[in-house]
């Protein structure tokens, strides 16, 4: 299979060595058991915060891994290789710990990213709303000015970590009259009186990395605003940009570790006397696999470069969330397929692949978005 080591540095390809190994040691022989119990992934996160991961998204001055765009695309995929659930759980830490190192001032910066970086405080990232998700510049959660301070006041949902959480960047309407220009965000430290978690989502997969409803009512000082009032949608924006190369990384983890499971059982299942992958309509499955994943690698890498050239690349972004998301679906489809009815059962990863995989066409934008965004560019 392709090898995107030339795109990395010495110490970044022995980083990712490690991460593929934690993921093989440490989470994947778990992942079964969490998809079974629903327990949110509070045990393999801790361990992830040996590895430096929790803030593999950071960079060095705020305590974090400093590693380029294309290693962290491999590392992201390292982990979803070994558990959907945790590395969900992961790049939505990310989506609130990039809304702090894009929007926040340095105090707040200080304040949060070291410990989140750590792993020692756990992040979410709410900016959907029951009547507010692929056009969230049209939320409802206020805030308004009260003393010193604000006062939030709205629900969320959908909201990854959200009932777990230490601290929660809540992106609220500061200004009705401003539409997106109106839109600022705050971060909701834990404790804080009037955050209330409501129920737990019962979802298809990533059955270990909880989604909550949230009610806020609640009084956060100034100092929580998190940079200028009204830039809080621009900020939102380039979050996601980095999100999207991130699902576009979970669900080409989830895919390769799809294909290898296919290539095995090809290679030792014995039907009529000879290995399955003998047979010409089962090579074909597995060549187009091969083939889609690659696809889905290069525009992963593509958006990754362009990411760390420091360009703006939402439309590369959100191609690769795009291709990746749908491809990696096809690929866990005809993983199934290729097992027959072994596939099919809990025995086998693939039926789980499936079902993690199938929220990475919808969430961070949905496929119809991003394909809004990518022809938006071409219009512009
Ligand atoms: C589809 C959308 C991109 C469309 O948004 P709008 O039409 O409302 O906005 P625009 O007119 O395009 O832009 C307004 C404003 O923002 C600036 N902008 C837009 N995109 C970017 C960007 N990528 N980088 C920087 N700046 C950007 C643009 O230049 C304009 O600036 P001016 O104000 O004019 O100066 C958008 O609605 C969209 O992306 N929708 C999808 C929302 C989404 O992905 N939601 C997912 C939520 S999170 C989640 O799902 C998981 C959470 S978890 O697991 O807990």
């Amino acid at each position: 299979m392709p090898d995107f080591a030339h795109l990395m540095t010495p110490e970044e390809n022995a980083f990712l060595d490690m991460m593929t190994r934690f993921a093989a040691e440490e989470l994947a022989p778990r992942a079964a058991d969490t998809d079974e119990t629903g327990a949110f992934v509070h045990a393999q996160l801790a361990a992830l915060a040996g590895t430096g991961m929790m803030g593999a998204n950071l960079p060095e001055a705020w305590g974090g891994a400093d590693i380029s765009a294309h290693a962290l695309f491999e590392a992201v995929a390292a982990v979803a290789g070994g558990c959907g659930s945790t590395v969900s759980a992961l790049t939505a830490h990310y989506l609130a710990t990039d809304s702090i190192l894009i929007g926040a001032d340095a105090a707040l910066r200080a304040h949060i990213l070291p410990s989140a970086a750590e792993g020692r405080m756990l992040g979410a990232f709410a900016l959907t709303e029951p009547n507010a998700g692929s056009d969230p510049a049209d939320m409802r959660t206020r805030a308004v000015r009260e003393g010193d301070g604000w006062r939030i006041k709205g629900r969320k949902c959908f909201i990854s970590n959200g009932g777990v959480a230490d601290f929660i960047v809540v992106y609220c309407v500061t200004d009705p009259q401003a539409a997106h220009r109106g839109i600022s965000a705050f971060v909701v430290e834990k404790g804080t009186p009037g955050l209330v978690p409501g129920r737990v989502e019962q979802t298809t997969g990533l059955r270990g990395g909880h989604v909550w409803e949230l009610d806020f009512d609640c009084l956060v000082p100034d100092a929580n605003r998190v940079g200028p009032l009204g830039s809080g949608f621009r900020t939102a924006m380039k979050v996601l940009d980095n999100g999207r190369v991130e699902v576009a990384a979970m669900a080409v983890g989830i895919a390769r570790a799809a294909l290898v499971a296919s290539v095995e059982w090809a290679k030792s299942r014995i039907i009529g006397g000879e290995p399955l992958g003998r047979r010409q309509g089962i090579q074909w499955m597995l060549a187009d696999m091969a083939t889609e994943l690659n696809a889905a690698e290069l525009l992963g890498h593509e958006a990754a470069r362009q990411r760390h050239a420091g360009q703006r690349f939402t439309a590369a972004a959100s191609r690769a969330k795009l291709f990746a998301s749908e491809a990696a679906g096809r690929i866990a489809d005809t993983a199934i397929q290729i097992h027959g009815g072994y596939g099919y059962t809990r025995d086998f990863p693939l039926e789980r692949y499936a079902r993690d995989l199938r929220i990475m066409r919808i969430y961070e934008g949905s496929s119809e978005i991003q394909r809004n965004i990518i022809a938006g560019q071409l219009l512009s």
